[in-house]
């Protein structure tokens, strides 16, 4: 039997992320390639006729699994049936910004979108956030969608998993392959953690072979929690293939589940595990089992992994306390 196609939302479609994503989506690489899909795309009305461009160019790739795309610039009517949603499209930070102003801005994008979603999306409903600060805006729009799970609403910290993965691989001399168990902690941002002491290396503890913890510190933590600011310095544009690719990796898994004997980095609403309050749209190790993410319990966090998981985890409580006194949440 045909099956049914699975609608896929994403905002910010015309944007550069917009542009590497699309086309994968399209592909089957968001979902498989068994699963139809239609995209709708949401933009800003002066970025219209840009993602129409990019609706021109999907049809002429003739994916056999894309069944539609629809544009709009309304978010109720984008929304309505979405099964997976990628929140892309966000307020940059322009220059003199301080993070409240910034964090007020984008209220004003995800707060009617999480009520968007609420109201006509599907019951199965998946929505990551990508667009920065990317774990606030998650929660802001998860606070605007009472009728939703809020496990549904999750952040994207998996472009900084494989960054780690791959600065760690790169360290040791092995393919990326044979790194498992690695650890985003916290916030997209500056002040996560990046956990090697539970990773192995084809099997061995990666921290214990590696022995040297002034490169865990001075190197490895800050070249993967900066990377962000080292593309755009480089690039002159933040990243977007590999935030495309993570955003790809993650929903690929949260849909499909994760390999046995691994994990990986996901930020969903905490529920206390490892001291970080309920609710906080915190990244975890995390595994995904019948559509679901589980945190992966029982890790022992010696006091150098635990002072930065508290700091980012600080950090997190800080954006939650500012948007509240903004009436954001
Ligand atoms: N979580 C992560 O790991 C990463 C997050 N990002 C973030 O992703 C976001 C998007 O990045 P880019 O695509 O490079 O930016 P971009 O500026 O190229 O595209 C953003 C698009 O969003 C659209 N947009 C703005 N407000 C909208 C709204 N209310 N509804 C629908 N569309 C709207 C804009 O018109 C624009 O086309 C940024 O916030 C960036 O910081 C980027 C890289 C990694
Ligand atoms: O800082 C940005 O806008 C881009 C970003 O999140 C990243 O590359 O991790």
């Amino acid at each position: 039997m045909a099956q049914v196609p699975v609608n896929v939302t994403v905002t910010g479609a015309a944007g550069q992320i917009g542009y590497a994503l699309l086309f994968r989506i399209a592909s089957g690489q968001l979902l498989g390639p068994d699963t139809p899909v239609k995209l709708r795309l949401l933009e800003i009305p002066q970025a219209v006729t840009a993602a129409e461009g990019t609706a021109m160019e999907l049809d002429d790739c003739a994916f056999p699994l894309l069944k539609g795309i629809d544009i709009f610039d309304d978010a109720r009517q984008a929304f309505e049936g979405a099964n997976v949603a990628l929140l892309v499209g966000a307020r940059p930070r322009s220059q003199g910004m301080e993070r409240g102003d910034l964090l007020e801005a984008n209220g004003g994008i995800f707060k009617p979108q999480g009520e968007a979603i609420n109201a006509g999306a599907a019951d199965d409903i998946r929505v990551l956030v990508v667009g920065n600060p990317a774990n606030t805006n998650a929660l802001i729009a998860q606070s605007h969608a009472p009728d939703v799970p809020a496990d549904r609403f999750n952040a994207m910290t998996r472009l900084d998993h494989n960054r780690a993965l791959t600065q760690l691989a790169k360290k040791v001399g092995a393919p990326v392959t044979d790194i498992k168990k690695l650890t985003i902690w916290g916030n997209h941002s500056a002040t996560q953690y990046p956990d090697i002491f539970h990773a192995e290396v084809d099997g061995a503890n990666a921290a214990q072979r590696i022995g040297d913890e002034a490169w865990l510190r001075d190197e490895f933590i800050p070249t993967v929690a900066k990377r962000g600011a080292a593309i755009i310095e480089a690039r002159g544009a933040s990243s977007a293939a590999s935030a495309a690719n993570a955003a790809i990796d993650h929903v690929y898994d949260w849909v499909n589940g994760t390999p046995e004997g691994d994990w990986t980095s996901a930020a969903f609403p905490s529920d206390g595990s490892y001291g970080v309050p309920e609710g906080l749209i915190s990244s975890f190790p995390a595994v995904s089992r019948g559509g679901r993410w589980e945190i992966v319990q029982n890790l022992e966090n010696g006091p150098f992994s635990r002072e930065r998981i508290d700091a980012s985890v600080q950090e997190l409580a800080e954006e939650r306390d500012t948007v509240r006194k903004l009436g954001l949440v």
